[in-house]
């Protein structure tokens, strides 16, 4: 049996996490052989609905939880931390937009990005689900001033599955007959997944479909997804959101096989994205290293794209701008 690594979910009483916990806990996240002591943090008024959940993950007897600590103080949820999963924020609610969130979630990630620096794994990984995901990754990376910035990611894999999901279903074909898609930029409703580049079982996929249903339905259904399902469900995407999380730790930590995933990175220039933000591009992870995919062919019509989600993350950073020192 490996020696076990620490897990630390933040919003650990939330609908995200009663999902994700679990699928963290059964091996889905890091492998059927990998024991993880879960590090479980929300905030003092939810610590009763906390000790609940906990009493669920007791219940469950998972083979590979090897412990559980629960906590409201980020500084004793992050102790050694090897993976970090930021869930913990206010959700959105009907008629807002995820930048609707940003002061009233900007300063959690002040914080945790604080505690992380101080006491996580020289080695951690990072993950913020929390909206708005992109910038409040880079408030966490810019306030942990002895990590690498490389070290913190946002979710953008979310889209990149509703995508993939959509394309499928176009086309006749399984998820997994697809490969690289990409979404651009920010988890938000100016996000850019683009179809450029994928192959459906080895066909282009724009010899598949007109860009009429590329423009009209793709993009903004994508787009839109998480608003639909506010509207249906009444409550944020959860188990999906979950899901997204899961894949994305997964194949950072354990590897891609050279297959391409989006996550959202700090922006190194690649695409002509400008340092400054944290964006999303597709990705290969090999040896627990993500790479950006390097050359690619970006058109008018993706350009113009990139460059309307890249503005839209810069005025997030302006609004935020204090918090980054
Ligand atoms: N990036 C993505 O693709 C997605 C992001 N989200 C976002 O994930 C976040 C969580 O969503 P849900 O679980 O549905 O919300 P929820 O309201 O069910 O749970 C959030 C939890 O976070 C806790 N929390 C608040 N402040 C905290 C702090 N400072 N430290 C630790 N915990 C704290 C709350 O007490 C609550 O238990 C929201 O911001 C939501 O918008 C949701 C879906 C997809
Ligand atoms: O839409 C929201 O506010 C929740 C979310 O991020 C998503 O479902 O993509």
């Amino acid at each position: 049996m490996k020696k076990p690594v620490k897990v630390a979910i933040t919003g650990a009483a939330g609908q995200i996490a009663y999902s994700l916990i679990f699928r963290v806990a059964s091996g889905s996240m890091l492998g059927p052989d990998q024991p993880v002591i879960l590090q479980l943090l929300d905030i003092p008024d939810a610590m009763e609905k906390l000790k609940g959940t906990v009493m669920e993950i007791e219940d469950c007897a998972f083979p590979l939880v090897a412990g559980i600590v629960s906590t409201a103080d980020p500084m004793e949820a992050f102790d050694g931390t090897d993976y970090a999963l930021l869930v913990g924020a206010r959700p959105r609610g009907p008629g807002m937009e995820r930048k609707d969130l940003l002061s009233a979630n900007a300063a959690i990630f002040s914080v945790q990005g604080k505690a992380l620096s101080e006491k996580a794994s020289r080695d951690v990984r990072v993950l913020v689900v929390g909206n708005p995901a992109n910038t409040n990754a880079l408030i966490a990376a810019s306030n942990a001033k002895k990590l690498d910035p490389r070290q913190f990611t946002a979710m953008v894999r979310l889209d990149h599955n509703r995508a993939l999901s959509q394309l499928a279903a176009k086309t006749g074909a399984a998820t997994t007959d697809i490969e690289k898609m990409i979404v651009w930029g920010n988890h938000s409703s100016t996000q850019y997944p683009d179809i450029s580049h994928c192959t459906v079982k080895g066909k282009p996929a724009k010899s598949l479909v007109d860009q009429a249903w590329i423009e009209k339905e793709f993009i903004p259904t994508v787009q839109q997804r998480g608003a639909a399902i506010i509207k249906a469900r009444g409550l944020s995407s959860a188990a999906s959101a979950a899901s997204a999380a899961v894949d994305h730790m997964r194949d950072w930590a354990l590897g891609t096989n050279g297959k391409w995933v989006s996550m959202a990175v700090p922006s190194d220039g690649s695409y002509g994205i400008k340092p400054g933000v944290v964006y999303g591009y597709p990705c290969v992870c090999k040896n627990g290293q993500y790479e950006i995919v390097q050359g690619l062919d970006i058109d008018a019509f993706s350009r113009a794209r990139m460059d309307a989600t890249d503005a839209e993350l810069r005025e997030e950073r302006a609004a935020i701008e204090d918090l980054l020192k």
